[in-house]
């Protein structure tokens, strides 16, 4: 499995352009596909979910063109020219439910016989339903055939002429069944004016008010009677505007919202703002009421986090804004209390289960999460656990889990790519307005300085120390106290992941006993390099190393620290000291401890360490291209401090 390990984050502050907002690029590229004239549309977004509509136009007929970043789109003037069309709609539940009624229309009066659209998906687009849709166009005349189980993808649309004068649709289960039918409708009202029930109460209605919106823009007037009525009046035609610019979308903008709310802040989002017409602008408003301090400008929106500091527990009913409130319910687990969001019941039915998907996911990092049909609350827990966050080939929830890293842990995301449905570019652009806990890795064979020059930088840096050899260490006196065989892979990893050893004002302990001198005896060392090439050992310390990443900033020593364990560390140095002058300090460190030392035994010894060291298959101690050479045999320890803070100091805040 692809995945993606975000850091622990101290802050996030900045500004990002938002890429063009998917709701509105869809909708967009549909109408100017249907207009008569050309459409050059500015800022769409480059996405999967757009490309799927892009493809579709295309397979129907409709000229486009690339100009520069723009494209421009030969509207057909109302009927799409090619009616025979295989159509892969992936897992874009816009794409399907607007292109279905569009397509029908077009079929409407089709001379051709043989004529026939069909539109298929991914598995999980075949298990989101699209009857309720269906059943509205077939009150329209339309001719609409199951290709699989009844009530959803895949389907096949064939000519049929359509006729009446009123439909009605069910609104509590998806708002793009009406936006389907709303875009579509000018293409039936042609002689009469067309009349859309809405049955059951409208959820997102805010989607609602897009399709709207900017169906006027290109010359339709539709007529609403609350939120139940919309009439379309006869003989309206798609006009293009000529040019249209995409905003940005408002449902992404959260997640940087959110990041300036948990993380300081300010961060600025560019591209929509008071003047959008997306009604996920207010998911602003929900940051507000945890306390957050939100700015308004007419095209863009900052965020950030109280002065008070700590955002306060909320309960609030997100009909109006379904997908930004997956941020929200990452934003609670930095609340002061239990919130709930209410009212997300069209959370089971998208990409995902999400109500399942985010209460899972929200456990794995400590919280409590009771979940309910149409609602979730979550219990923040004292401190987040690190975790691996499962993201259902869903978008938001690999996005608005980001977000958890600005608690403290490390964040793994597994299968990042599932961004690409609405920003291929999100955590390239996350990472440009965070900044993560600085680490100074120092890598390096055994008496090269590693630990003498980790803990004086990190005591200059006020950073934490972890001296990753210490750990393997404390695995081989373990196992040699419960006589466990140090190539008994097995046990050694079960020693390793529950181990009992906590590092307390200078002391090692294991199991509550002071074992700082012991794990520097000739056995431990010895051990401790055999354990080490066991790769279920090095996993069993893994997360724990990475645990220390905390504070303000970490100096990390051992032999992968700039390799495995922390790969984006800030500065990375590989020690290193001739063997002779290894040895001796080794000498005489022991001698000095009052420990028995042979020089000859400690020279035998390092070149075995060193070569078993840098030969193992797993995490060999090796020096990678972005780590800086220090060589410590003719200087000072000083010298050595001052060369690693020199360019360490630019990484403290
Ligand atoms: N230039 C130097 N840099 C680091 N250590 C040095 C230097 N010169 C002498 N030493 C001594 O060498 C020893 C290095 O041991 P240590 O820090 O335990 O190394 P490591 O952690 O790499 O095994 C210490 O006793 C340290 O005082
Ligand atoms: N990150 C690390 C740290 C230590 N080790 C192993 O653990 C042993 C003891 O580490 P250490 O850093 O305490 O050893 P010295 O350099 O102090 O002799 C090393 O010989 C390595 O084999 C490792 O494999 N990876």
């Amino acid at each position: 499995m692809e995945f993606i390990d975000l850091p622990p984050l101290q802050k996030a502050a900045g500004s990002v352009r938002l890429p063009g907002s998917k709701s509105i690029s869809n909708r967009v590229l549909l109408l100017a596909a249907l207009a008569e004239g050309e459409t050059l549309v500015e800022d769409l977004l480059d996405s999967d979910d757009t490309r799927v509509m892009r493809g579709a136009i295309v397979a129907l007929g409709v000229k486009t063109m690339e100009e520069g970043k723009a494209l421009r789109v030969f509207g057909c003037g109302g009927r799409f020219p090619k009616l025979k069309a295989d159509i892969f709609v992936g897992n874009s539940g816009l794409s399907i439910r607007t292109l279905v009624p569009a397509i029908v229309t077009s079929l409407s009066g089709c001379a051709d016989v043989d004529a026939e659209v069909r539109l298929s998906g991914v598995p999980r687009m075949h298990e989101r339903p699209i009857g309720d849709l269906v059943d509205g166009l077939k009150q329209l005349g339309a001719c609409v055939e199951w290709l699989g189980q009844e009530g959803y993808p895949p389907l096949a649309l064939k000519p049929a002429l359509l006729g009446a004068e009123r439909v009605s649709v069910r609104g509590n289960v998806s708002s793009q069944f009406l936006t389907g039918l709303l875009q579509a409708a000018p293409l039936v009202a042609r002689d009469k004016p067309l009349t859309i029930d809405v049955e059951g109460e409208l959820i997102s209605r805010p989607y609602v008010e897009i399709t709207l919106n900017l169906m006027e823009r290109f010359g339709v007037i539709v007529q609403r009677e609350g939120w139940n009525r919309f009439v379309v009046p006869a003989a309206q035609r798609y006009v293009s505007p000529g040019r249209i610019a995409v905003e940005g979308d408002a449902s992404t903008a959260s997640y940087f919202l959110a990041a300036g709310a948990l993380g300081g802040g300010p961060v600025r989002v560019v591209g929509a703002g008071r003047k959008s017409i997306q009604g996920d602008v207010k998911f602003a408003d929900a940051l507000a009421t945890m306390g957050a301090e939100i700015t308004w400008g007419d095209d863009w929106i900052e965020a950030r986090a109280p002065t008070s500091g700590k955002l306060k527990a909320f309960d609030l009913d997100l009909n109006h804004i379904p997908d930004a409130a997956m941020t929200l319910a990452v934003a609670a687990l930095f609340a002061d209390g239990p919130s709930t969001l209410r009212n997300i019941g069209s959370w089971r039915v998208k990409e995902t289960d999400r109500i399942a998907a985010m209460a899972t996911e929200l456990r794995k990092l400590g919280a409590t999460v009771e979940e309910f049909p149409e609602s979730i609350t979550v219990t923040p827990p004292a401190g987040l656990n690190p975790a691996v966050i499962d993201t259902y080939e869903d978008h938001r929830v690999a996005m608005c889990f980001s977000l958890a890293t600005l608690g403290g842990p490390y964040v793994r995301i597994n299968d990042p790519r599932c961004v690409n449905k609405t920003f291929p570019e999100y955590f390239t652009t996350f990472a440009g307005i965070a900044t993560p806990v600085p680490v100074v890795a120092i890598d390096g064979p055994s008496a090269s300085g590693k630990g003498t020059v980790g803990a004086l930088v990190a005591r200059i840096l006020g950073f934490e120390h972890l001296d990753s050899g210490a750990l393997y260490r404390i695995v081989a006196l373990a196992a040699l106290r419960k006589g466990v065989a140090l190539d008994d892979e097995t046990s050694l990893a079960s020693i390793a992941a529950a181990l009992p050893a906590r590092f307390e004002d200078g002391l090692v302990l294991l199991d509550g006993d002071d074992v700082t001198e012991a794990i520097r005896s000739e056995a431990c060392s010895v051990g401790a390099s055999r354990v080490a090439v066991l790769p279920a050992v090095r996993d069993a310390l893994f997360w724990r190393q990475r645990s220390y990443r905390t504070g303000s900033g970490l100096v990390a020593e051992g032999r992968d620290m700039g390799s495995v364990i922390f790969p984006d560390a800030g500065v990375k140095i590989f020690l290193t000291a001739s063997v002779e002058a290894r040895a001796e300090r080794r000498y005489k460190q022991l001698i000095d401890k009052g420990m028995a030392a042979k020089m000859d035994d400690l020279l035998k010894d390092l070149y075995e360490r060193d070569a078993r060291d840098s030969q193992r298959a797993v995490a060999p101690l090796k020096r990678g291209d972005d780590a800086v050479l220090l060589d410590t045999s003719g200087i000072t320890v000083q010298q050595a401090v001052d060369f690693v803070i020199e360019r360490a100091s630019s990484l403290r805040n």
